[in-house]
């Protein structure tokens, strides 16, 4: 039973056997409430954890029915879907832009955005944070408390009221930090006056200028493109009776006596992981002075500049904007500057595709889903366990590697829109979204050829995804300075200094101005260049170097503890899988090298007394490894697929973590999702739940390799 339950709300939940998910060829995934019956798909991602016996099963055993059961909830378009969610700052667009355009929400989907969000209230304080685990925060409570009011909870309902208390013992909503105040000035909550400058002509700038925004890591300026122009018109909702009472609720003084200048640098404690710097200081008070006196001509100038800009992004993302927070954003520009024009239509209809139904209710997602990275490590999977050609799984196997082929680029950016070549690559979730992710195109790569390495057809095409993967390797002279020649980045190799940080405004993230070098991606990187080597020998001597400064990089971000930092999953223990694997496909192991060794004796002192692994979301924030008390299953079989590659020598350790795996197994051959494996910007946590089948599949095949090969790792 859930809270929700418990706590009954009106309007009440919807009936979970009446949704069904629709997913196009290309993966986009939409929601849709009415008469039609739930699949296996559907019935997967919607029923409660429900205890089922464990089958204590024999290894072979329990790679069959994992695969079985794995293979039986995939989406016929090759996909699996599933509720990529956790960050608790998203929902927030979608609700703003439908109260700004006048956009109606269903009932359905209001009934479930509800749920979702009583059912994530803190169980102590009432109040939310930057992601569903988080201690409350005044950005998180706000936003969200925002939310339930324009959903039609009731001031006086419980979560409402105890959600408020919180809030207004945290100082009340003007402590929250800059995209918080932003979204508030958007819905008429609060003044712009008491915001930041975001002005538009900053991406009227030359782009020699080493700030220019276009150099920005892709989110960071895709967000700040359609902000700038919010904020150079001082955009602001209509205010209507809910929207007064709202401002009545939130603040702890009349908001007509509010002095909203005086509080533009204020940001409660709680949130303030990223305090600005006095650089940024400097900047803000002089940009403010400039918003003033700026004559009208040159800020309508520069928005149409940043407008172009937010159609070009649209244009090359097929109307879906690269993640849901700049996408809500883009909805509201285009209905400024086109009212319910067909292309606000459209943007706004795709933005639906980012919201996600799980048990406890329905929430907005990190992006439209992982569709291309998920299916890209369960063909790998498959593939590693042996079972991609057994009668259960041959029919999902191939179908995920169509789906992979339909999802590589075939067309680039359109001109002026600053992007890069992407003919050839893959990104993270689907084709429309339409932007490059390096390790994403390199686990693609490696996918499709582990299933068609004869295909010469396909050879050929791949030819690009190397094209593009070698110019994302940062080489250039200012990464041998900064020593972080040889890396790999996320979307774009670097193009602004990592200095860019001091102007950080968004106060809750780190690290999201610029791109920066990261170990997993550089690992997978490695991978699928080593992939391609073994099939072509296109472009070789290019792909060779790579290759060698790639691993010279990680071996220079080893610590001397043996570990590597993770950025996207949580931490060491996620980190230490790609890195170990990286060098196990280019011939290192632990017998013939200290890198490895030391990785591994990392991983192996970490080892809980159940035989598995248990790493803390604390660790990503304090850059040191924080033991969980209880093992996890997807860290467990992180560090035994890292230990497994590097032929650590022990085998009683690899054997006490996998009988883990094999006790937590249920009869049908699922495992239950036990907690958060991933984070980003290294405050926010995000759940992956097909990892508790893609990575105790690999892990459980490469052991049962191991077994068979008499101690020797296949390769
Ligand atoms: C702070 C901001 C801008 C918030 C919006 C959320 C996005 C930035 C997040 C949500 C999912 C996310 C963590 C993701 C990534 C980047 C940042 C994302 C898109 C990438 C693609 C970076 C490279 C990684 O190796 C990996 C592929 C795992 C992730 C996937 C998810």
């Amino acid at each position: 039973m859930y809270y929700s339950d418990q706590l009954g709300i009106e309007p009440s939940a919807t009936d979970e056997l009446h949704w069904t998910l629709e997913v196009s060829d290309l993966g986009n995934q939409k929601w849709h409430y009415g008469p039609q019956k739930p699949s296996a798909v559907e019935k997967h991602l919607l029923q409660a954890s429900r205890p089922l016996p464990s089958g204590n099963p024999s290894l072979d055993d329990a790679i069959e029915k994992a695969a079985a059961y794995f293979a039986g909830v995939q989406h016929e378009s090759g996909t699996w879907p599933n509720m990529y969610k956790g960050p608790m700052f998203v929902t927030i667009g979608y609700v703003a832009s439908a109260k700004f355009t006048g956009t109606s929400i269903p009932d359905h989907v209001t009934k479930e955005l509800v749920r979702y969000l009583v059912n994530t209230a803190h169980p102590v304080d009432g109040g939310w944070g930057l992601h569903e685990t988080d201690k409350s925060t005044c950005f998180g409570t706000t936003i969200n408390y925002v939310i339930l009011r324009l959903l039609g909870l009731g001031a006086d309902h419980p979560t409402c009221a105890k959600a408020r208390k919180t809030l207004l013992a945290m100082g009340g909503a003007t402590g929250n930090p800059h995209w918080g105040k932003i979204w508030l000035s958007v819905l008429n909550l609060y003044k712009w006056e008491g915001v930041n400058p975001a002005p538009s002509e900053l991406f009227a700038l030359p782009y020699w200028l080493p700030v220019h925004p276009m150099k920005w890591w892709v989110h960071t300026r895709a967000i700040y493109a359609p902000v700038s122009y919010l904020y150079n018109c001082k955009a602001q909702c209509k205010l209507d009776p809910l929207l007064e009472q709202i401002r009545d609720e939130i603040y702890t003084r009349p908001f007509a006596e509010i002095d909203f200048a005086a509080c533009r640098n204020k940001v409660c404690g709680i949130d303030l992981y990223y305090p600005h710097t006095k650089v940024l200081d400097v900047v803000n008070w002089m940009m403010v002075k400039y918003d003033r006196y700026r004559p009208q001509w040159l800020a309508k100038w520069s928005n149409d500049i940043a407008y172009g800009l937010v159609l070009k992004e649209l244009e090359n993302t097929d109307d879906l904007s690269i993640a849901p927070v700049n996408g809500a954003f883009n909805s509201i520009v285009v209905y400024i500057e086109e009212g319910r024009s067909k292309r606000f239509e459209r943007v706004a209809e795709r933005l639906k595709e980012e919201l996600f139904l799980s048990p406890i209710g329905m929430t907005m997602m990190g992006t439209n889903g992982s569709q291309v990275w998920d299916s890209s490590f369960a063909v790998q999977c498959f593939h590693v366990a042996q079972v991609h050609n057994h009668e259960a799984v041959a029919t999902a196997h191939d179908r995920a590697v169509d789906f992979l082929l339909r999802s590589q680029f075939d067309t680039e950016c359109v001109p002026g829109s600053y992007r890069d070549k992407r003919r050839g690559a893959w990104p993270f979730s689907t084709k429309d979204q339409g932007y490059t992710v390096s390790d994403c195109s390199a686990e693609a790569m490696k996918a499709v050829l582990m299933a068609r390495p004869a295909d010469r057809e396909l050879i050929q095409r791949l030819h690009n995804t190397i094209d593009v993967l070698l110019t994302l390797q940062n080489v250039d002279w200012s990464s041998r300075l900064m020593s972080y020649y040889g890396s790999f980045s996320t979307y774009e190799k670097i193009k602004a200094t990592p200095l860019m940080e001091l102007l950080n405004p968004a106060e809750v993230f780190g690290n999201i101005m610029v791109e920066y070098p990261y170990v997993e991606c550089t690992d997978s990187s490695i991978l699928g260049l080593v992939y391609f080597r073994k099939h072509s020998s296109y472009r070789a001597a290019d792909v060779e170097r790579a290759i060698s400064r790639a691993l010279c990089y990680i071996e220079k971000a080893q610590n001397p503890d043996g570990s590597w930092y993770g950025c996207w999953g949580i931490c060491y223990t996620y980190s230490g899988m790609f890195a170990l694997e990286a060098f196990s496909e280019t011939g290192h192991s632990y017998a013939n090298s200290d890198t490895v060794r030391k990785g591994c004796d990392f991983l192996v002192k970490r080892q809980l007394p159940d035989g598995g692994w248990g790493e803390s979301m604390k660790s990503c924030e304090t850059h040191t490894y924080v033991s969980t008390k209880e093992s996890n299953l997807v860290q467990t079989s992180w560090a035994l697929i890292g230990l497994l590659l590097a032929e650590y020598p022990d085998l009683t350790v690899i054997e006490r973590g996998i009988r883990l795996l094999l006790q937590r197994q249920a009869s049908d051959g699922s495992w239950a999702i036990e907690g958060v494996e991933g984070v980003f910007n290294h405050s926010c946590a995000i759940e992956y739940p097909n990892y508790r089948f893609i990575f105790p599949i690999k892990a459980l095949g490469l052991y049962r390799r191991r077994l068979h090969q008499g101690g020797r790792v296949w390769r």
